[in-house]
């Protein structure tokens, strides 16, 4: 059953009570759509871009049949009666006049070359004999060795790429070859980075630390994650934790950003305020989710810009945002948001006892064992160890229902190349 983020105001909840992941992600894909206009950009700006409307081939690539190696080409009902051929024209790349040969004649010819009319086959160069203006091809060719086809790559009229989709570098060589210069993709959205805490000091600002203090690792953080994403950002700084000013602060970014991501002050303690903050400003969609790391995330809106509350732990808030907002971002931006795919491996490390109703993503990365490949986990679960995401290269998920796990024992492993990283 769907439980409704007016059920959640009460910050005692169990696991069972809150949200869980697939449910905060129906709603954010139910209450999100893309709010980014479109605009054109040259293919050098578009790598990372969301296309914003189809792209239609205007013409075939290749343009022409042409010699896929260096050689000779020929027609091979030729080759098949003689098996040697008289010296013709030679053909390269980029040569542009119209050649055909006569009966029994092959042409020198070099790769990316038009094949000439006349001609079906090419043998490599290696392949043949060449004496007294005589090719000899030894036998075993078959008819259209060696060529490619006009339209082979993309043919006339065909979707080369949809909108929603994230142009690659694939995309853009894509692009670039049916002779397009430009593409229409969506805006960049403007994202708002806030880190909120008494205790966070700002690197380069302040350069001596206290005890009780620490650096403000989130913002550094958030903005290298957001680098993946055709977003904007503006980093605005550390907040105290003082009513007013996280009021003040974000009520000034909703003004001028599309998404507000904030760290810190996310739980009910007395310093923390974000979440009042969002119910006196906009609306809270959601609040505490049935997750570790992460728990205390929050999902609402002020007018229409989109906030994402993410804890202050660290490896709560970096977790936080592969899982919610970079979906958010996608959607928001114009882009297809495509679930991470799991992959199934085998555990190398045991659970004794999981709490049940909760999912978990544990910082791993995998290994080469007898039967496959093995995930290992780092050995520390605390969400304020930066070095265990430095030590993962993905997630390992424990499901709601996994109690205990033993080695050998299927789990879901999800790469961060899957989020992008
Ligand atoms: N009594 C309870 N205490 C806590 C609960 C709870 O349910 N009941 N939840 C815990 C969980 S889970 C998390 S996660 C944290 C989240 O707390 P907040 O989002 O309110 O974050 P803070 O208390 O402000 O900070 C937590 C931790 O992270 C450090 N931090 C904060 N911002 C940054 C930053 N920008 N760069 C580096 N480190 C940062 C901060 O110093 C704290 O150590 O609450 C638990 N407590
Ligand atoms: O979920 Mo809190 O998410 O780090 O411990």
């Amino acid at each position: 059953m769907t439980r409704t983020a007016s059920l959640l105001n009460d910050c005692f909840l169990h696991d069972k009570d809150r949200l869980r992941h697939s449910e905060v992600l129906d709603l954010l894909k139910e209450r999100l759509t893309t709010v980014a206009e479109t605009e054109i950009c040259t293919l050098s700006e578009a790598l990372g871009r969301f296309l914003s409307t189809p792209v239609v081939a205007p013409r075939d690539v290749p343009l022409h049949d042409n010699s896929a190696v260096d050689g000779f080409a020929f027609l091979h009902a030729d080759y098949l009666e003689t098996g040697t051929l008289r010296s013709g024209p030679v053909i390269a790349a980029g040569d542009l006049a119209d050649y055909s040969l006569g009966k029994n004649e092959a042409a020198r010819i070099f790769t990316g070359a038009a094949i000439p009319d006349g001609a079906d086959t090419v043998a490599m160069q290696e392949d043949c004999t060449v004496a007294d203006n005589q090719i000899t091809v030894p036998p075993g060719l078959k008819t259209g060795a060696n060529l490619r086809k006009a339209g082979e790559d993309i043919k006339s009229g065909e979707i080369v790429t949809r909108p929603g989709k994230r142009l690659r570098p694939q995309e853009i060589a894509s692009l670039a070859s049916l002779g397009l210069s430009e593409v229409s993709v969506y805006r960049r959205i403007r994202v708002a980075i806030i880190s909120t805490g008494n205790e966070l000091l700002e690197a380069g600002r302040q350069t001596s630390i206290e005890t009780g203090q620490v650096f403000d690792s989130n913002s550094a953080m958030l903005l290298a994650l957001c680098a993946s994403l055709p977003v904007t950002v503006s980093r605005l700084g550390i907040v105290p934790d003082v009513a007013s000013a996280v009021e003040d602060t974000i009520a000034r970014a909703a003004a001028t950003h599309d998404v507000i991501l904030t760290t810190g002050g996310a739980s009910r303690g007395d310093e923390d305020h974000v979440v009042a903050t969002i119910d006196r400003l906009g609306k809270r969609h959601a609040w505490q989710i049935a997750i570790k790391p992460g728990r205390p995330m929050t999902f609402g809106q002020i007018g229409d810009c989109v906030f994402m509350g993410l804890p202050g732990n660290p490896v709560a808030a970096f977790v936080c945002f592969l899982l919610y907002c970079r979906p958010a971002l996608t959607i928001l931006g114009g882009g297809d948001y495509i679930e991470p795919t799991r992959f199934p491996v085998a555990a190398g490390f045991t659970i004794d006892r999981k709490k049940p109703d909760r999912r978990e993503f544990l910082r791993g990365w995998l290994t080469t064992g007898e039967s496959g490949p093995v995930a290992r986990k780092f050995e520390r679960d605390g969400s304020g160890l930066i070095s265990g995401l430095r030590a993962a290269d993905g997630l390992i998920e424990l499901d709601e229902e996994t109690r205990s796990l033993t080695i050998g024992q299927t789990v879901s492993y999800i790469p961060f190349s899957e989020f992008g990283l």
